[in-house]
């Protein structure tokens, strides 16, 4: 799948208002309610993940958890972060957290 140029992560970014990044990478973060909501939200990740075949790596801190998106095959963005990212959105929202 194609790398994602400037202007195309910028378009997307604009879409996805939780995240931050370059065409190397995207990012966000997620503070849980507690510890084991961010392991429940981590658990439906890496489902999603699974499904999609299409992996984030994952920082997590007590609560506090980081989701980097890249596609690694291409060395940086591509549509398939876009897309993963929407979907972790729908997870951390489903999980009330933030
Ligand atoms: C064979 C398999 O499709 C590839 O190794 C996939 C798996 N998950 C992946 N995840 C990410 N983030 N980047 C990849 O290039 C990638 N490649």
């Amino acid at each position: 799948m194609a790398l994602l140029d400037d202007d195309g992560v910028r378009v997307a970014l604009a879409g996805l208002p939780h995240w931050s990044g370059d065409t190397s990478a995207i990012t966000r973060t997620v503070k849980a309610p507690d510890f084991m909501t961010g392991i429940r939200i981590v658990d439906d990740v890496a489902a999603a993940a699974e499904a999609a075949d299409h992996h984030p790596d994952i920082d997590i801190r007590w609560r506090n958890l980081r989701f980097t998106l890249a596609t690694h095959s291409e060395g940086g963005v591509t549509q398939r972060d876009v897309d993963l990212a929407g979907t972790i959105d729908e997870i951390v929202t489903r999980h009330h957290a933030a």
